[in-house]
């Protein structure tokens, strides 16, 4: 059973930490989203701000009750582009281009649904996906869902590997290569684990068999606070270390098994896991952070590398719905 994390005081040592006891999950959660917050009983109403949705506003068990998979990535026009390009793959009616924004009502986010899958933009770092996580984890709840697949598709920086790989995630980690995301509660640094699915990252790489044009593996990612120097580039506007400390860090991350970097992973891994959905992270290396800092990709390139994600992922979930074989050559549109 996973607790909600480890605590420690902010300025204490790691031998001070004591278990975090009170946020136990129930082992036994019948497929349904497991929320950790004693509070939310006692609520009338949860007002989604940032989605811009509520209970009393909306019905949610009958807006999304019947939701199986839900994708997430940065950019509100990628995720618009995945919603379009599944509502074909699944050979749904029309042509998807006139899906709403379900959070049209806010720009802080955007929210896609065709079929069963919905699609939401998180924006860029750990607070910006937190923030959605919250919200989007309680609306599952509230929505009564079971069952529920969650997948980062985003892009990342590669370490060691051909530019346009698609790395899906076996264990998201720390800056320090550690398997933790710490999050700052009421002053204390509270530890969780990022341990993703397994058995869900290798059902993803036998899918990938079907997408044979680029090629897919599995390995660590590591997940920054920082695109610049959080991530050991010397071309931000501050830097603090030289090129050869640069290479050092990047070769020590590679040894330790990281294959990419990203800025989300781990704090979606921790809240996912702890909240019982079943949660991958798929990302395509837009460089080799090995051989430079800047991404010098064309952008038709770069557009075609953001593909690649939602192509294993469609021939996932069409896997996953009985909708196999794959339909024909469809793209996503080029967001
Ligand atoms: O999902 P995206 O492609 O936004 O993820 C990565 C990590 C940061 O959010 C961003 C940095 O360019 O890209
Ligand atoms: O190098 C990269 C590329 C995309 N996203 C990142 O976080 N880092």
């Amino acid at each position: 059973m996973r607790g909600s994390g480890t605590t420690t005081g902010a300025n204490s040592s790691a031998a001070a930490r004591r278990p975090l006891t009170r946020l136990c999950p129930s082992p036994r959660s019948g497929g349904l989203v497991l929320i950790k917050n004693p509070h939310l009983d006692t609520m009338e109403e949860d007002i989604l701000y940032h989605l811009d949705l509520g209970t009393r506003t909306h019905n949610l068990p009958a807006m999304f009750g019947d939701i199986k998979f839900v994708c997430v990535g940065g950019s509100p026009n990628r995720m618009k582009a995945f919603a379009q390009f599944m509502h074909k793959e699944l050979g749904l009616e029309g042509s998807g281009e006139d899906l709403a924004d379900i959070c049209a009502g806010t720009d802080r986010y955007a929210m896609y649904r065709t079929g069963p899958v919905l699609s939401i933009s998180h924006g860029m770092g750990i607070p910006s996906i937190s923030i959605m996580l919250h919200e989007l984890i309680k609306l599952l709840h509230h929505a009564k869902c079971r069952d529920v697949t969650i997948i980062r598709i985003g892009t990342s920086g590669g370490l060691g590997i051909e530019a346009g790989s698609v790395v899906i995630t076996d264990t998201a980690v720390d800056a320090s290569f550690q398997p933790r995301f710490e999050q700052v509660v009421l002053g204390d640094v509270v530890v969780r684990s990022t341990d993703l699915d397994r058995d869900l990252a290798e059902e993803l790489l036998a899918c990938s068999k079907e997408v044979p044009d680029f090629p897919t593996l599995i390995g660590h990612t590591m997940c920054t606070y920082d695109f610049y120097e959080g991530q050991g580039r010397l071309d931000g506007a501050l830097c603090s270390f030289s090129s050869e400390k640069k290479l050092e860090y990047l070769k020590r991350a590679h040894e330790a098994g990281v294959r990419n970097i990203e800025m989300e992973s781990t704090a979606f891994a921790a809240m996912c896991g702890l909240c019982g959905l079943k949660a991958a992270v798929v990302c395509v290396a837009l460089l080799d952070r090995l051989e430079g800092d800047q991404i010098r990709a064309p952008r038709e390139v770069l557009r075609e590398y953001q593909q690649r994600p939602q192509r294993l992922i469609a021939a996932f979930i069409r896997r996953r719905l009985g909708l196999h074989p794959p339909a024909g050559p469809a793209l996503p549109s080029s967001n």
